[in-house]
Parts: structure tokens; C-alpha cells; sequence
């Protein structure tokens, strides 16, 4: 048995919880006229109401010499004096340290770490005024007005949470906007309407290695350079960064200058209130920011300095070992009767389950009893009208923490009192319920009886303030952050790691290696096979089908794709299917193709222009004339001919983006020439095999259109399987695809070959601008 069963307050609760099981709360009440009196506890602007729990004096009690017996206050002095106590990455963990008064002296490793604190505090200042004063320009030179905060995790719970909590306290002429998933939508959706030019992407991020975070802020970066005509200068105005990890945000092309740093003893839950915090303080102000800091270290004192009877996060803390230990509840619900709250469930969702969510003590051993519980919640009175049913007349025990002001921020009619008699009559209702008796006496029939009864005897905590301030919502952060190391301390766990999050990014590491390299043998179990086996199968139709549609719905901007052939020159734009073309030939030139092509394209609305080139390049400029067309390519300013940034590529290469499905692809043109592509993990190498030496002549001689007609379809399909499998066995590709107008003479295909798409070379143009290749 654990040593935190073997205690003897553990084992008096054990002895004494059949006895509270067996009470009605209605009884605990009428047994005990003080008890609303004396079950309350005040702190940093808070009431704490905890009449309504299945406690009684002698449960305190015990629960009190628990915390005791478990050393909760020389954990706490521990903490506060910034020892090591996330033991297992030997860290500190001193998020009180970011809400001290400058005067303060917290150390670690003999270094006073409050000063560092006020330094950023005071440089994120200085950027949130520039910016709310309109002095902070973009690339065009107009101000800033959108913030984009790029963060995942407690690097964008937290920052939004705590914007919608304040946002009656913010900028209104500021859109704040938040991007954390993966899922290309998210950041889609954040930009649909903004300009980039008036746009800061903060990217946050503790350890700046965070897949999500790094792969959404690629995206802003493209997103960006796309309408700054590649301008890398304009990043300098468009970004910064939050973060510790210097070298990366250099890496990454953000200047330490525009960095605000913090510290490895802040953990990534813990962090809203450190620089993480900078996209709050652009909207509420610095002062207000202050505010909230201040807000934060009333409850950090209280936590700190009161006895464990009066002490908020500590009851909060014990009361929930209670019920998860003693009474087998599993969750607990969080009920906030405040619009502005709407986020605090889910940001409390990864302080309380990140943190508590262990299975082994400090020392390693597996537990044997439960530690954290589920938490989850959403707004009052909406919940009323869902889930609150199962609270009230389900099987399950689910202790409620509700959460109420005084006063309205928006203030209008009968709203705020409606609101608050619904979340005291909800309280009521839980503890009380109504027996057989009362619901007979209303007049109700035997029948319908049973299902009007409420048993009542559901706990709950009302937590209530006089109104939503910066400090109000620092003073209830710091409230269940305490209560969650409370927790942990009698849990005997590190509630400052978070270890059971890596397994699941190994794994999607080398599972999407296997999804963009198609011919990887698969070894999972069998049913991990079946699902990447069945979205390879999918992504591959989604490719041959989705050539036009998809890049189009994913691009970030809409591109205008040129695809000049020798005999013609096609155009498409993202987001439409229609394609025009007009005719080419030996005479074409630049300029007049252009004339050509701009009444065929008029009213398109593009930001930005791909152009497949039918010779080569060198350094993404045209370096020869092409053998088909006229002259004047080599140095012509497509960028001033066209007012938008241009990116130009070899037209083999371009079609080959458009068709390249991950991993190794060869592609092979087979049209007027042998046009000759190879891509590996997303990087394309352009390559001239057309002309190395085959037979009596070159690859293109026999398997370029030249060969075709002299020598015959049957010849030239023979010829073309040989020049397939020597480039096989030399470039080892995983799969090879035949692109171009001659692939349609071939009846069959080689052993690992596909058809390509000319559609493809839209698709390749479209990606150019989606990332970096
Ligand atoms: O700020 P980072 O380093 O990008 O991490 C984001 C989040 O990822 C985690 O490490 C794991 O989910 C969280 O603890 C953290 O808040």
C-alpha cells in the first residue's frame, strides 16, 4: 500500500466518509444553523462559498491534518522559494515570481530572478503602446491593427482566454486573433479578412520547437513575404516572438530584438502572465496588465501566508481530494455565469489535466489511488439547457465549481439579475433537490412521480466577486493553480511535467513520414496499417482529383499560374477552375505574351504569380532563352510587369510540385522534350537528364516527340519503359510520375510508375507560394 494511504488522516477519512455518505446536505443544514456562516472563506476580492459540500467540521478537520500530514505548506515554501520541485526535469517552477512587485527578491540558483521579470514586462510595454498609439507600421506603413497570436497549448490557451475574459477592458479598433491547430483552417480562417500589411504574428512558444506552432508560423511567414513581394525586411515589422529558446527564434528569422523571453522555471500552463501574455497586453494596455499581475500575487499571498483553515486554494485543493479519493467522483465541472468566462473552462482544462493527470509518485511507484479528475464546463446559463440534466438527476457525482459577480459588465435591463438568480437557484437546487413528498404535494400524479424527483445532494462551490476585473481574473488563475499544487502535493506527484503528451507527437512524427512517403513499409499493428494504408489511398485520389480545387482551397492567397508551353500558354487562378490559354509559337515574347494574356484574364483578382518556364534557371531567374519560343526572357521583370510579387520555375519542376505526393518522386515530362524533375522530402531539384547520352543519341531523342514519330509508337513505348527503369535503379525513387502531352500514348505503365495530370502544373504553382519549395 502507498505511503499516502498508510497516513493516519487518510485513513480517517476513510473511517469517517461512510458516515458523511449516509447524510443528506438538507440534514448537514438543519443540523447546523452557522454552518453557511462559518463554511466561507474570503481572499484577494473573492468569496469562497463552500456550505454545500458533504462535509462536516470533523471532515475538515481530517482534511486539514491530511494537508499537514503531507507537508502541503513545506511544498508550498519550497515552491515560493523557487527550489527544484518539478523534480523530474530538475527545474524550478516560480510562476509566482512573474507577478512580484519589483521590490521583491525571489532567487534561483542565487539569482534574483524579479528584476530579469520587470525588464521584459517593461520592453512588452513598449511594443503594446507603440502599437495601440498606432506607431507601430508595417511594411506599406500603415499601422498595426491585427494581432495574431500563433501558440498552441499554454501558449494560446491562456493568451485567449484571458483576452475574451478582458475584452471589455480592450482595444476595440484592435482584431486579436489566435491560430493554435495544425489544421491549415485555423490559420485560414484567422486571416480570411485581414490585410497583411496591418498584421503582427506573435509567435509563441516556450521551447519554439512546437510542430504546430512552428508549422502555422512557416504559413504567416509565406503569408506575409506573398504580399511583401518577398521582401525579408518586412518580417523585422510583422513578427515577434515569446519564447526561451534564443537560438531558434533566430533560426527562424525573427531578431533577438524583437524577442520577449522568459525563463525554463516558467512552465508552458503557468505562462500567461509571462511574456506569453503580450497579445493581452496590446489589448487591454499595460496598466490593466499591471492590474492583473496584481490581481495574481493577492492570491499567490494569501496562498502563501494563510493558515491552511482559511486558505482558498488549499480548501479548494482538499475538497477535491475528497470527493475523487472518497467518493469516487470523476470529474468536476467548472460553471461560469459570465459571457467573458466562456474560455476559463478549457484553459482550466490543461492547468488542472496537464498538470494532475500522473500515475506515479515523485519517487516513480504507481499510485494506488485516484489523482486528478476530468475537468470541463461551459457558461451559465447555456450549460442549464444541455448537460446540467445528468448533474442534476443522473447516477454520477459531479461536484460543481460555479462562478458569479456582482456586477454585470454590460448592464442592461433584467439580464444580470436573471443570470445571477439562475446560477443561487442552480446551487440550491443541486443540494437540495426536492423528495417524493414535495413532488406528491405539487399535485403530481404517481406515475410521473419518480422522474420529477431531484435527490439533491450535489455538491457545489460558489465562487463570487463584485465584478470582472484584470484582478478579479488574476486572483481566480492563481486560485486554481494553487489548489492544483495542493492537490499534487497530497497526491504525491509532479504536477510541473507533462511527459504523456510525447508519445503521441513521436508517433505522429513517424506517421506522417510514412503518409508523405508512399512506399514505406508499414509496421504498426494491423489496424494503425489499415488507417494509414487508407488515407494514402485517399490523399493519392484527393491529388489526381483535387489538382485544381485543393491547392486552391489552401493556398493563402489567390495565385495567378502561367504555364507557357511551346505550342500554348495557359493561365488559371486559385479558387476558380476556369482556365484560358492563348496560342504560342517561335515569335513569342514576354511582353507579347503578356498583351495577349490580359484580356484573356481580365477581372481575375490575384496577389501573387507563378510562371512554369520551358528552359532553365539558375538562382529562380531565367537564365537562356527557350528553344521554342521568341526572345527577351533572360532578365525580364515579370514582378513590374505584372504589379505583384512573381515566383518562376522550370515548367517540368512545377508540374512535378503539382503531383508530388511526399517522399522520393521522379518526374518525367514526356512532351516536345524530356522535361526531368526529382523531389525528395519537399525539396526540388530541376534536372537536364534529357540530354545525357542513350543509344546512338540522347533520352530525348528517343522518347521526346522526335522519337515518337520516327520511330514508331510500339518502339518509342519500349524505349520509354527503358529510360524509366535506368533512371529507377539510378535515383532510387519511390515512385515515379509521367507527366506531359505524350503520356497518353502509353497504353501501360512501368512497375511503380504513375500518370500525371497537365493540370498538375496549376497544382505546382498554386504550392509554390503554400511553403517554402
Ligand atoms: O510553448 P510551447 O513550447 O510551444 O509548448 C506548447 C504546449 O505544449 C506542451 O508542452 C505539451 O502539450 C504544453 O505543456 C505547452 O503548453
Amino acid at each position: 500500500m502507498s505511503a499516502l494511504r498508510e497516513k493516519a488522516a487518510w485513513r480517517a477519512l476513510e473511517a469517517h466518509q461512510p458516515e458523511l455518505d449516509k447524510q443528506h446536505l438538507r440534514d448537514l443544514f438543519a443540523a447546523d444553523p452557522g454552518r453557511a456562516e462559518r463554511y466561507r472563506a474570503d481572499a484577494a476580492g473573492w468569496k469562497f462559498d463552500y456550505s454545500r459540500h458533504r462535509v462536516n467540521d470533523q471532515t475538515l478537520e481530517h482534511l486539514f491534518a491530511l494537508a499537514r500530514e503531507c507537508g502541503v505548506e513545506a511544498r508550498r515554501d519550497a515552491m515560493f522559494a523557487g527550489e527544484k520541485v518539478n523534480v523530474t526535469e530538475q527545474r524550478a517552477a516560480l510562476h509566482i515570481a512573474l507577478r512580484a512587485p519589483a521590490r521583491k527578491v525571489i532567487k534561483v540558483d542565487g539569482v534574483n530572478v524579479v528584476p530579469e521579470v520587470h525588464g521584459v514586462l517593461k520592453r512588452m510595454a513598449t511594443l503594446a503602446n507603440a502599437i495601440r498609439e498606432g506607431r507601430w507600421l508595417g511594411f506599406s506603413g500603415r499601422p498595426i491593427r491585427n494581432i495574431v497570436n500563433v501558440g498552441i497549448g499554454g501558449s494560446d490557451l491562456g493568451p485567449v482566454m484571458a483576452y475574451e475574459a478582458l475584452r471589455h477592458y480592450s482595444d476595440r479598433k484592435l482584431q486579436l486573433r489566435f491560430v493554435s491547430n495544425v489544421d491549415y483552417t485555423d490559420f485560414a480562417e484567422a486571416v480570411h479578412d485581414l490585410r497583411p500589411d496591418e498584421t503582427l504574428f506573435i509567435i509563441a512558444s516556450k521551447t519554439f520547437t512546437t510542430l504546430e506552432t512552428m508549422t502555422n508560423a512557416h504559413s504567416a511567414r509565406d503569408w506575409l513575404m506573398a504580399a511583401a513581394g518577398g521582401d525579408k525586411k518586412a518580417v523585422a515589422k510583422h513578427f515577434v516572438a515569446l519564447s526561451t529558446n534564443e537560438k531558434a527564434v533566430e533560426d527562424f528569422g525573427i531578431s533577438t530584438d524583437q524577442m520577449y523571453g522568459f525563463w525554463d522555471w516558467v512552465g508552458g500552463r503557468y505562462s500567461m502572465d509571462s511574456s506569453i501574455g503580450l497579445s493581452t497586453m496590446i489589448a487591454i494596455g499595460p496598466d490593466a496588465f499591471a492590474e492583473m499581475l496584481a490581481g495574481f500575487h493577492a492570491m499567490d499571498e494569501h496562498f502563501r501566508t494563510a493558515p491552511l483553515e482559511r486558505n482558498l486554494p488549499v480548501i479548494m485543493g482538499l475538497l477535491g481530494v475528497w470527493y475523487t479519493d472518497f467518493f469516487n467522483a470523476e470529474t468536476q465541472a467548472v460553471l461560469p455565469y459570465e459571457q467573458y468566462l466562456k474560455r476559463f473552462p478549457a484553459y482550466l482544462q490543461q492547468l488542472t489535466m496537464e498538470s494532475n493527470g500522473k500515475h506515479v509518485t515523485l519517487e516513480g511507484r504507481t499510485v494506488d489511488y485516484q489523482t486528478g479528475p476530468v475537468y470541463w464546463g461551459e457558461p451559465g446559463t447555456n450549460g442549464q439547457h444541455s448537460f446540467y440534466q445528468l448533474i442534476h438527476q443522473g447516477t454520477r457525482l459531479i461536484p460543481c465549481d460555479f462562478v458569479g459577480f456582482a456586477q454585470s459588465l454590460n448592464p442592461s435591463g433584467r439580464h444580470h439579475d436573471l443570470l445571477i438568480a439562475n446560477v443561487i437557484a442552480q446551487a440550491e437546487a443541486l443540494a437540495f433537490g426536492k423528495t417524493l413528498q414535495q413532488v406528491k404535494d405539487e399535485g403530481i400524479s404517481d406515475e410521473l412521480a419518480p422522474h420529477r424527483v431531484f435527490e439533491g445532494n450535489r455538491p457545489s462551490t460558489l465562487l463570487l466577486a463584485d465584478r470582472l476585473t484584470p484582478a478579479a481574473l488574476g486572483s481566480l488563475i492563481a486560485l486554481y493553480e494553487h489548489s492544483v499544487f495542493t492537490q499534487a502535493a497530497i497526491w504525491n506527484i509532479n504536477p510541473f511535467d507533462q511527459w504523456g503528451v510525447e508519445l503521441g507527437k513521436q508517433l505522429a512524427l513517424r506517421v506522417v513520414d510514412e503518409i508523405e512517403s508512399p512506399r514505406k513499409p508499414l509496421n504498426h499493428d494491423s489496424a494503425t496499417n489499415a488507417t494509414i494504408a487508407w488515407y494514402r489511398k485517399a490523399r493519392r485520389k484527393t491529388t489526381a482529383e483535387g489538382a485544381v480545387s485543393t491547392p486552391a482551397a489552401t493556398s493563402p492567397q489567390r495565385v495567378l499560374v502561367i504555364d507557357i508551353g511551346g505550342s500554348h500558354v495557359k493561365a488559371m487562378i486559385s479558387g476558380n477552375a476556369r482556365e484560358v490559354e492563348i496560342k504560342s509559337d517561335r515569335t513569342l515574347t514576354p511582353e507579347t505574351m503578356i498583351k495577349q494574356l490580359r484580356p484573356a484574364i481580365r477581372g481575375w483578382k490575384y496577389d501573387a504569380v507563378s510562371i512554369g518556364y520551358p528552359g532553365p534557371l539558375l538562382h529562380d531567374r531565367i537564365a537562356r532563352d527557350p528553344y521554342n519560343l521568341g526572345k527577351g526572357w533572360v532578365g525580364f521583370d515579370f514582378a513590374k510587369a505584372f504589379g505583384r510579387p512573381v515566383k518562376i520555375i522550370n515548367d517540368a519542376a512545377m508540374q512535378a510540385l503539382g503531383s508530388y505526393e511526399g517522399g522520393r518522386m521522379l518526374f518525367l515530362g514526356l512532351g516536345t522534350g524530356l522535361g526531368t524533375a526529382f523531389i525528395v522530402d519537399g525539396i526540388i531539384e530541376p534536372m537536364e537528364l534529357a540530354h545525357l547520352p542513350y543509344k546512338k543519341g540522347t533520352f530525348e531523342d528517343y522518347v521526346g516527340s522526335r522519337g515518337l514519330k520516327q520511330l514508331g509508337k510500339k518502339k518509342w513505348h519500349a524505349h520509354v519503359f527503358d529510360v524509366v527503369g535506368q533512371l529507377q535503379a539510378a535515383l532510387e525513387p519511390d515512385y515515379v510520375v509521367l507527366g506531359g502531352g505524350n503520356v497518353r500514348h502509353l497504353e501501360t505503365l512501368p512497375e511503380g510508375v504513375r500518370r500525371g495530370d497537365n493540370h498538375n502544373a496549376f497544382a505546382g504553382g498554386f504550392r509554390l507560394w503554400e511553403n517554402k519549395t
